[in-house]
């Protein structure tokens, strides 16, 4: 079955619906599109990670939810993440007049090069929790989720050069240039963490996170398109469109660092904040010239246990951090569709990405 043709039945909750429903329709037909894209992406993801030799097919086991730590079996498909990006990928190709069926595989290696991110990203900022559990470096050691996050990079590859279609050697092309500007937007966050909270301006901010996170989403769509045939002109016009749907999405990602439910985020209670991290929110309120701003700076001096944790969360939203971050994620997402328009002049084909990008601005996990 295409994956991207509708369910049936989608009043049906259950196991295989662990998304939490937003209360839009549109929202909720992005609930059902990732679940049909993960359906269709994870025997390819699953295939090329059994692929990999011992202790790195044990991590990516792991991570993606198919194991526990001893190898017995995991949580199951709905613990291997969201699937926004391979879900753009098949979106984007469809959009266009594509076959979405035709870009599993690219759709799946997105996802692996999606989730090499993760790894690494968890032992660079020492984390300890994602998806609910206990990240891998903190299972494994960071040697072995280091080298696996390698090794995903490394299949994400291979299954694109394995790809017989025409189109899949610019689409592997078209993720490596990605990968380096994603390292890149990494290095600047990391740097960041050297300079003085107050120091960072929110425009530096939201350069690095468009260079972390849009670049991703900006390829997933790009990829689709590319599968799809298109032309340059508009495989450029999809990638703005992802390239701005991830500003937005990070701009929810760091309003869920902060005020996320632990419940559905996976991660502790206002999480960025007890890591000290110059999130976009946090950024805009330093930089607000309020009195809260710099109660702020102050908090973020000292040490960040739970109380310090609470008043930093309520100084961020007095000096207007939260809703800057709030507004700033409906006017990118208002740009991405815009972008979208221009290589989908009749946005009643793009259904599925309006969805998608509702989802990405209404998002709780
Ligand atoms: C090279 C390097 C280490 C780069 C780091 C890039 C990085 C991790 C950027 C953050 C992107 C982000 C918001 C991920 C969560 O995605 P999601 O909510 O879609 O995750 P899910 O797959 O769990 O749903």
């Amino acid at each position: 079955m295409c994956p991207l043709t509708p369910a049936r039945d989608r009043s049906r909750p259950g196991k295989d619906r662990p998304l939490t429903i937003p209360d839009t329709v549109e929202a909720r037909e992005a609930v059902d599109l990732l679940d049909r894209t993960r359906a269709a992406v994870q025997p390819e993801i699953r295939g090329a990670c059994e692929t990999l030799p011992g202790p790195m097919r044990r991590v990516a086991m792991y991570h993606f939810g198919w194991e526990q730590a001893d190898g017995s079996p995991g949580p199951g498909a709905g613990a291997g993440g969201k699937a926004i990006r391979p879900a753009l990928v098949l979106a984007s190709c469809r959009a266009l007049g594509g076959d979405p069926d035709r870009a599993v595989r690219a759709a799946a290696a997105v996802e692996l090069a999606h989730n090499f991110t993760l790894l690494h990203d968890d032992v660079i900022d020492e984390d300890a929790t994602r998806r609910h559990r206990p990240t891998a470096w903190t299972v494994f050691g960071t040697a072995d989720a280091v080298l696996a996050g390698d090794a995903m990079l490394a299949l994400a590859l291979r299954l694109l050069a394995e790809d017989p279609l025409p189109c899949s050697a610019r689409a592997s092309a078209r993720l490596a240039e990605c990968v380096i500007e994603l390292c890149a937007g990494q290095q600047i966050d990391c740097a960041f963490e050297e300079r003085l909270p107050e120091e960072v301006t929110p425009q530096e901010c939201m350069g690095m996170a468009t260079a972390k996170t849009g670049a991703l989403l900006g390829a997933s769509c790009a990829i689709g398109a590319l599968y799809a045939g298109a032309g340059e002109e508009k495989v450029r016009a999809m990638d703005a469109f992802g390239r701005e749907a991830g500003l937005a999405f990070q701009f929810i990602d760091d309003l869920i660092g902060i005020w996320g439910d632990p419940e559905r985020t996976g991660k502790p209670a206002g999480a960025d904040l007890a890591a000290r991290k110059k999130s976009l929110p946090v950024v805009a309120a330093l930089a607000s010239g309020t009195r809260a701003g710099a109660e702020l700076a102050e908090l973020y001096r000292g040490p960040m246990g739970a109380a310090a944790v609470a008043r930093a969360a309520d100084a961020v939203e007095r000096a207007g951090g939260r809703d800057w971050a709030q507004s700033q994620a409906g006017e990118r997402m208002s740009r991405a569709v815009g972008e979208l328009a221009r290589a989908v002049p009749d946005l009643g084909a793009a259904g599925d990405l309006l969805s998608l990008a509702e989802f990405v601005t209404r998002r709780n996990r």
